[in-house]
């Protein structure tokens, strides 16, 4: 069997990157989606737009799910507050247009 050209080899994982990154964005448009539902519900019944607890309940599951994906669950934990604190920042905005 003949090895595979690196052009075509580095080709080849590129296509693979290209789908996984467009799976990733799809999947942030719904969560994104699901808690900009989130912000108007708390925003109508005056709801913290943060919830810590929660936070450190979802913090420990995911880190606990990348460490069994052979994940980096430090990466976990900061991609997970990197999208939170834009959530929150939503959230506060929903508020002040809705309060
Ligand atoms: O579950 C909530 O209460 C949300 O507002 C959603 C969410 C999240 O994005 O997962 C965001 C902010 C909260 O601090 C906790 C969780």
């Amino acid at each position: 069997m003949t090895a595979e050209d690196p052009t075509t080899t580095l080709l080849r994982l590129r296509a693979t990157i290209d789908n996984i990154d467009a799976a990733l964005i799809f999947m942030l448009a719904e969560r994104f989606r699901a808690t900009q539902q989130v912000g108007v519900l708390k925003a109508e019944h005056a709801m913290p737009a943060s919830d810590p607890k929660r936070e450190e309940q979802q913090v420990a599951r995911l880190k606990q799910l990348a460490e069994d994906a052979h994940l980096d669950p430090e990466f976990a934990e900061k991609w997970f507050n990197f999208v939170v604190a834009e959530v929150i920042r939503h959230h506060t905005e929903t508020a002040e247009e809705r309060g």
